[in-house]
């Protein structure tokens, strides 16, 4: 799926603990048929202390100053050293790409950080805020490809804004749906389509209109509490107080998840995406919400501050799946392998079904995950449900006469090839269909992702299945706990007919496409 992408974010408000007018995309309820099964090992939550506002600072503390970190290595430094017995066999020879590609697809974006000492040996030597500056494009990244897509972008990318329309007027009540404008589809391949169409959504969002018009308000308000809950049940902080707590946020969009990382108290933020307009806007959503001014006494700065962003962010523009975590972050951050990884948490969300194009991409990206990963650490994600497709096929529950589509006003899912009747996909990899959701995606291309297929390729890269279910059991068990944690708009925007909170209607299909899930990495 797709507009999942991340809320908007916005300024913090002075009581809110977490600004959140965030937008997000996908949700609805109920399909728990297939899907409930493991929910084991849920660590106990956190004491949260609900005044008449929300305090998230008790539940979710963070650890004190951890000025005198040791630089650790990860995996990416050592393989011989460092890689588990069940990588060596398993991923050494037959996916290890490391060393082996030249430049990433995209040219990486790093924009201008302001890291604080606390982690500035995190950014050992050349990284240092000077040179986390946007680099000129090299011999190598400036060829071909790149004169092929600065072509495409013209076509593509810059959409027109809505500049003669009065939703230009911020003054304005009326709302301009987000419709992207793709040209010869046929000729593209998807990393072309997918980064044009969220290239367009980033500029496009900028002059929509106020985001509580849009038809999926709700739908978004919905996904983003899911992930919420998500993010706040599953990052576990790094068991060495002296390490700072990292999330490496894998399609990140427009840093929607940001909030999200306040909320679970990360000190450290690293998003990447290929979508390079994404990129630009997480950064500087970033950096407005970072550099808020609060006056601090002495005593509260060794406090996390609720009303701004208390971790440090870098980001990157890159493909997660055809290219390893180091070539995308190491020509931006020099060090940063070595200072940060391995990770306390992988965040993958709304993304996955992208890579299950193919095989090498599906391989690509668990190569990732695991080697960017700590023991212990997690792989927290959403994705479409290949039960709720197979649900849909074996009813037969379509809605045009070749029997591909299903969905209803809000959303669409339309096969490229006539699904098999008892909804298997076999091969697992490369079953597209084009996905649309109203106001966030068109007709973009995703793949079937066939969750036992993935559980399976999981276990052979170290990662335990945990936790898998679907957005509306997630959300009916546990949203009783989160109700008073989460941001006031973000409640009151789920808030339905009867006057109770959740999805309904066409949302509530639109959003039961979707399921959690967390896995973890083995060792010790
Ligand atoms: C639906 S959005 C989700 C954004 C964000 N994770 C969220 O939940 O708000 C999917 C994102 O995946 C990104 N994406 C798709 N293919 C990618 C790839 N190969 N590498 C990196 N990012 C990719 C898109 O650019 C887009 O921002």
């Amino acid at each position: 799926m797709s507009d999942k992408e991340a809320g908007v974010a916005s300024s913090l408000g002075s009581n809110s603990p977490i600004n959140k007018d965030e937008v997000d995309v996908k949700n609805t309820e109920e399909h728990s048929k297939q899907e409930s099964k493991s929910d084991i090992n849920k660590p106990p939550l956190k004491k949260i202390k609900a005044d008449d506002g929300i305090d998230i600072s008790d539940s979710f503390s963070r650890r004190e100053n951890k000025g005198n970190n040791k630089v650790i290595s990860s995996v990416y430094n050592d393989e011989n050293k460092k890689t588990p017995a069940w990588m060596k066999s398993k991923t050494t020879d037959k996916y290890d790409k490391y060393g082996s590609r030249s430049t990433p697809i995209a040219t990486p974006t790093a924009p201008v950080n302001n890291p604080d000492e606390r982690y500035s040996k995190y950014m050992t030597n050349s990284v240092n805020s000077n040179d986390r500056v946007r680099r000129p494009p090299t011999e190598t990244t400036s060829s071909q490809y790149d004169k092929k897509r600065a072509h495409d972008e013209a076509e593509d990318d810059v959409v027109a804004p809505y500049s003669n329309l009065a939703v230009a007027n911020p003054s304005s009540n009326l709302y301009q749906t987000f419709q992207s404008h793709i040209n010869n589809r046929e000729g593209k391949d998807i990393n072309s389509i997918v980064r044009s169409h969220y290239n367009q959504r980033t500029q496009q969002s900028k002059f929509q209109g106020s985001r509580t018009k849009s038809p999926i308000y709700k739908l978004r308000n919905f996904n983003n509490a899911i992930k919420y809950i998500l993010l706040g049940n599953w990052v576990k902080p790094n068991p060495d107080s002296n390490r700072p707590t990292v999330i490496l946020d894998l399609c990140c969009g427009k840093g929607g998840d940001l909030n999200k990382c306040e909320f679970v108290s990360v000190d450290q933020y690293i998003g990447i995406d290929i979508s390079d307009a994404s990129i630009k806007e997480a950064f500087s959503r970033y950096s407005r919400n970072k550099a808020r001014f609060i006056p601090q006494t002495a005593e509260s700065k060794k406090e996390r501050d609720t009303r701004r962003y208390n971790f440090e962010a870098c980001f990157a523009t890159g493909d997660c799946f055809s290219s390893s975590i180091p070539e995308i972050l190491e020509p931006n951050f020099p060090g940063i392998i070595d200072g940060l990884f391995p990770v306390d948490c992988v965040s993958l969300q709304f993304a996955m079904h992208y890579a299950f194009e193919t095989e090498e991409k599906v391989h690509q990206l668990l190569t990732n995950v695991t080697k960017s990963l700590r023991a212990g650490g997690t792989l927290i994600g959403t994705i479409p449900s290949s039960d709720f497709i197979r649900d849909k096929i074996v009813n037969r529950a379509f809605i045009d006469q070749e029997n591909r589509k299903f969905g209803n006003d809000l959303y669409s899912v339309t096969f490229h090839k006539d699904p098999p009747d008892e909804g298997v996909f076999r091969p697992p990899f490369g079953n597209g269909y084009n996905y649309s959701l109203k106001d966030a995606i068109d007709d973009v291309p995703e793949y079937v992702v066939p969750f036992e297929v993935f559980r399976g390729l999981c276990e052979e890269y170290g990662l335990v299945l945990k936790y898998k279910k679907n957005f509306i059991d997630i959300f009916n068990q546990e949203i009783p706990k989160y109700f008073s944690k989460l941001n006031k708009n973000l409640i009151e925007g789920m808030k339905r007919s009867d006057g109770k909170y959740g999805a309904e209607g066409l949302e509530k299909e639109a959003v039961g496409f979707y399921i959690g899930f967390v896995f973890e990495k083995l060792g010790n």
